[in-house]
């Protein structure tokens, strides 16, 4: 691991996409950031805001409309179509939230393919690593089975493996634990911080997913095509913050409520417990918000 160093750089990175001839979104605007190796970087921000234009800009299936992109020290700005498979074959691990194996092949094929693709290794070589990609994911086991004969965590499992074949300089999810469900996110997200600290597997995810930023070193922040400082980030949570006033009245009233329930409970004579109980409950609740 080279450690420090970046991996990614964007230099004044804007990308605009074209509607019509005059209609267009700027879906990103004069980015610059540096990934260093080892890190986990998470993307976040709302829908719309850039996340997977900046996520695929910075593993070359998009160009910028301006500005530099730098891969492990190599301008690709405006590298050819035919130079960026290979680059990305061999420099780049990707994982969607579709996992998009191929779905003819067994999970070990579709671990062997990078590598076979590269001419790197004999078969039996890559057939060697695939089996031990797939026992490091825990699927050995289904090692045989086609993607439909998987779960939707063990696919994804299947294609964290097929992401480590050409030892990449850097893996790029988008929405990793979108589709799966709860137990399988929170092995995947294991994974992820087990491969980053034990072998310093470098991450950039893109996720609206809190759980999945929980495991980054650091978040990069969107918000109509621009990264957040920490100073506007401090703004929105004020901004968010205001959102507490609406509980409060929401709560205000519903003791208001309570009341006339007590009072009407109270003429008839009736156990009141259950008024009591839920004024416990929003005590409680104050306290935290
Ligand atoms: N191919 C395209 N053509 C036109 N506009 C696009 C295209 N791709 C993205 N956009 C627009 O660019 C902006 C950023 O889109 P992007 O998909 O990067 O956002 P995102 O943060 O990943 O959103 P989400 O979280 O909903 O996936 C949006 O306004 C989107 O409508």
């Amino acid at each position: 691991m080279k450690s420090n160093e970046e991996v990614v750089k964007l230099i004044n990175v804007s990308k605009r996409y074209y509607l019509s001839s005059s209609v267009y979104v700027d879906a990103l605007i004069n980015i610059n950031l540096a990934i260093r190796y080892g890190e986990i970087a998470i993307v976040m921000g709302p829908s719309g805001s850039g996340k997977t234009t900046l996520v695929n800009i910075m593993s070359t299936l998009d160009k910028p409309t301006s500005g530099r992109v730098v891969i492990d020290g190599v301008d690709v700005t405006d590298a050819d179509e035919n130079y960026l498979s290979k680059f990305r074959l061999e420099k780049l691990g990707f994982v969607f939230q579709q996992y998009n194996l191929v779905s003819q092949l067994t999970a070990l094929e579709n671990v062997m393919l990078p590598m076979l693709l590269t001419g790197r290794y004999t078969k039996d070589e890559a057939r060697e690593k695939a089996r031990l990609l797939l026992d490091l994911v825990s699927v050995g086991e289904f090692m045989n089975n086609k993607p439909s004969q998987l779960s939707g965590g063990q696919q994804q499992r299947v294609a964290i493996a097929r992401a480590l074949a050409n030892d990449p300089s850097f893996i790029i999810m988008d929405e990793p634990t979108g589709s799966i469900d709860l137990a399988s996110s929170y092995l995947i997200l294991d994974l992820i911080r087990l491969l980053n600290r034990a072998v310093g597997v470098t991450f950039v995810i893109a996720t609206h997913n809190m759980e999945v930023a929980s495991i980054g070193n650091r978040i990069i922040y969107l918000r109509g095509g621009r990264i957040m400082q920490e100073s506007d980030l401090e703004r929105i949570k004020e901004e968010f913050s205001k959102l507490r006033i609406d509980q409060l009245a929401v709560i205000k009233s519903y003791l208001r409520v309570l009341e006339i329930d007590e009072r009407r409970l109270r003429r008839l004579g009736q156990d009141i417990s259950d008024i009591e109980r839920k004024r416990s409950l929003i005590d409680s609740l104050m306290k935290t918000i």
